[in-house]
Formats: structure tokens, sequence, C-alpha cells
């Protein structure tokens, strides 16, 4: 795979997310922590909102961060207008590029897109910008014409275009052979921007990468739009875990990261999520770990500490003895198989009424003499 950017979009279409907004103070600490933990580049906004907005740009804009800065826009002299008046150097340009689109905001006149986008690029560039163009559900638009829309746009002095599954309807086969499409006919870099309305918004961003796209868009714990986009976690890890692709980023500040999210979002991550879920490196079940604790590797692809987990072995439903001696052991009590399988019975009771697993205080309650001396029993 070639050298890979990611270009973090969190603060523009993660905020997107129905019901997000972020505080000046929220957006600037984001892109702080984004920058400190290595990503390359990030979208940071859009400045045609004006307000507080484009303050929070501007503010990002003036700490002279590693990260490169991106403001994303309509192809309108005014929102690159205001870009420019928010200190950035480089635009983000957009166009739509499917019939449904075109039909919607452009009256369905295909020529309008490239008058528009044409006068943009010239705008931008006739001011020194750096310029990315975006085909706004490129996934759902005819392929010669979206060819053409990226070829003008290169032509024109784009120097990076963007693929957006706008809708998330594409599988990894499909996105792949669309963007070699591209690929094999543009010069310029191709960047992933894919939702995951089907669930597949990292599988297609990573299809992507395999057909040459060289940038993709990510945000934290996969906030935005609807069901939201690539989460920059698992686009990371998958990166450096299936394909060898390093990209230098702090890994071990994911999870801090996700945190912060969560936090500014008010929007959990569910237990469940990958590399930033609570249940990421937690094992409960017997079988489970039994072999975690002959070797970690039989049950986590990678280990916790390298995306600032800890391991957590906890005691519940599905709990067996190896797990249960292994704990109890660490507080000094030992037990006899028969004892053991006692306790195993009582920790499953337990489980089932409480609805979940239990606390180590509550399995060491358990424990036959220590009930009798609580009085339990
Ligand atoms: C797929 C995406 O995520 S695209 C990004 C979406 N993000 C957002 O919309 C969040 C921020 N947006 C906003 O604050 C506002 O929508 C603004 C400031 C950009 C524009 O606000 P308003 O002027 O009130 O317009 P409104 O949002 O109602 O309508 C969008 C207008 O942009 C036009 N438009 C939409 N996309 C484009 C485009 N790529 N290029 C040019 N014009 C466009 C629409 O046709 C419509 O035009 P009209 O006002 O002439 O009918
Ligand atoms: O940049 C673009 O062209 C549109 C990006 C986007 O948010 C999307 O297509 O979902």
């Amino acid at each position: 795979m070639n050298a890979i950017q990611i270009n973090d979009t969190t603060l523009r279409d993660g905020e997107q997310a129905a019901g997000i907004a972020f505080t000046l103070e929220e957006k600037v600490a984001l892109a702080t922590l984004l920058d400190a933990i290595g990503i390359q580049e990030l979208e940071v906004g859009i400045p045609a909102m004006g307000g507080s907005e484009a303050t929070a740009i501007f503010a990002i804009v003036e700490m002279g961060l590693n990260a490169q800065l991106i403001g994303w826009n309509r192809a309108v002299r005014s929102d690159i207008n205001a870009s420019i008046a928010c200190g950035l150097q480089r635009v983000h340009i957009s166009v739509p590029v499917s019939e449904i689109q075109i039909a919607a905001k452009f009256g369905g006149n295909r020529e309008l897109i490239f008058d528009r986008l044409r006068e943009a690029i010239f705008y931008a560039s006739d001011r020194g910008l750096w310029i990315s163009v975006g085909g706004e559900d490129s996934s759902r638009a005819d392929e010669t014409f979206l060819l053409d829309v990226a070829l003008s746009a290169q032509e024109w002095g784009a120097s990076r275009f963007r693929f957006c599954d706008t809708v998330g309807i594409l599988d990894p086969v499909t996105t792949f052979e669309k963007v070699s499409q591209l690929t094999k006919w543009l010069s310029i870099p191709i960047e992933m921007h894919t939702h995951d309305d089907l669930g597949l918004a990292t599988a297609n961003a990573l299809a992507g990468l395999r057909a040459g796209a060289t940038s993709v868009n990510t945000t934290v714990n996969g906030l935005g739009e609807r069901a939201g986009n690539a989460a920059l976690e698992e686009i990371v890890m998958a990166l450096k875990r299936i394909y060898g692709v390093d990209l230098g980023i702090k890994t071990e500040r994911l999870r801090e990261l996700s945190q912060f999210v969560v936090a500014a979002s008010g929007c959990p991550v569910s237990p469940w999520k990958a590399i930033v879920g609570e249940n990421a490196f937690a094992h409960e079940s017997g079988i489970h770990a039994h072999g975690v604790l002959q070797n970690p590797a039989t049950y986590e692809p990678f280990s916790p500490d390298e995306v600032g987990w800890k391991r957590r072995l906890v005691v519940g439903k599905h709990s067996g003895r190896h797990l249960v001696l292994t704990l109890l052991k660490e507080h000094g009590i030992t037990l006899t198989r028969e004892e053991a399988q006692s306790v195993i019975d009582a920790v499953r009771h337990m489980s089932v009424n409480l609805k979940r697993s239990l606390t180590v205080e509550e399995l060491l309650d358990i424990v036959p003499k220590r009930s009798i001396a609580n009085g339990i029993v």
C-alpha cells in the first residue's frame, strides 16, 4: 500500500451528527489532541457557517499545529472568502455528482456543476489556496460523469479528489472497482469518504485505499451524519495490523481521544465498539478466560496497551473454574474442585438475577468461609 494520509473530519462531518454541537473550547482541545496524537490533516469545519464556527476555525488556525488544516466549502465564492477570512490556506470544494443530488441542488443541470466548479477552483487558486475537490454522492454517480468531473477538477488545478460514499451504500468489492477507475485515470491523489449506513464504512474506506486512494477521512468513534463515518481508531489499527502500515500515530492515546469525544459529544460508544469500547479487552467466558490466562493472544488480536486499555477478566454467568480459581487465588483463597463448582453455580445464579457480571467483592462474598463469617449462610 502507498503512503497513506489520514484527514480526520470529526470537527466537520463528526459534528454534523444530529444533535451535536462542540463549544469553541472543545473544538480547540480536540484539534490539539488529534494533532498531538499525530493525525496528519484535520478538516476543521465549515467557515461559511460564520459565527462561533468561524471563530473556532480561526482559533485552530492560530495555534500553528503540525497537522495541515482544511475547510469545507460549497462551490460558491462566498464560502471560499469565508475560508480565507479564517486564515485557511487549504480549501475543500464540494459538488454533487449523482443524478439525484444534481436534481435537488442544481435543477438537474449538469453543465452548471462544471461551471460552478471551474469558477470556484479558479477563484481559490487565484488566491493561492491549495484545493481539494469532493464529488458528493460519488457512489451513486454515473461513472463516466464522475470521471469527467474529477478529470476536470484536476485540469483546473485541484490537488486531490474525494470519492464520497455519501449515503453508505457500497460494499468493499464495488468500492474497489469504482475507486480503481479513478486511480487509473487521475494523476492527483484520491481521498476516501465513507459512511456507515450499512456498517461498511471502515471496510469500504480500506477497499478504496487498496484500490490506490492515498487519503482517508475518519472521525473519532465513527461520529457523523446518520450512522456515522469510518472510525479513526478502526482505520488506524486496521492499517497497522492488517497491512503493516504504521502512520506513526500514538495509538496508545486512542482511548483517551475516544473518551474526549464521548464527553464533548454526549454520545457514548457501545461496549463492543472496536478498539475503544469498554469490552474490547474484557473476558468473562470460561473458555476464553482459560485461554487468555495461558496466553492473551488466544483471544486478543493485539495487546490492549497498544490502544490505551488494560485487560479485564470479569466473573459472570459464562465463567469457568480456571478464572474463578485464579481471581480467588489473587486474594489468598484456595478452593477444592467441589467448592469451586459451588462458587461457580452461585456466580451463575447471582449473575442472572443481577443481569450483569459480579464485582470482586461480590465474588469474595460467595466464597463459603467468607459467607459464613459474614453471617450470610
Ligand atoms: C454531504 C455533506 O455532509 S455536505 C455538508 C453539509 N453540512 C452542512 O450543511 C452544515 C453547515 N451548513 C450550513 O451552515 C448551511 O447549510 C450553509 C451556511 C452552508 C448554507 O446555508 P443556507 O444559505 O441557509 O442554505 P441551506 O442550507 O438552506 O441550503 C443549501 C444551499 O446550498 C446549495 N448547495 C448545496 N450544495 C452545494 C454545493 N456543493 N455547491 C454549491 N451550492 C450548494 C443548495 O442548493 C442551497 O442553495 P439555495 O440556497 O440557493 O437554494
Ligand atoms: O466533501 C464532499 O464532497 C462531501 C463530503 C460528505 O460529507 C459526504 O459526502 O458525506
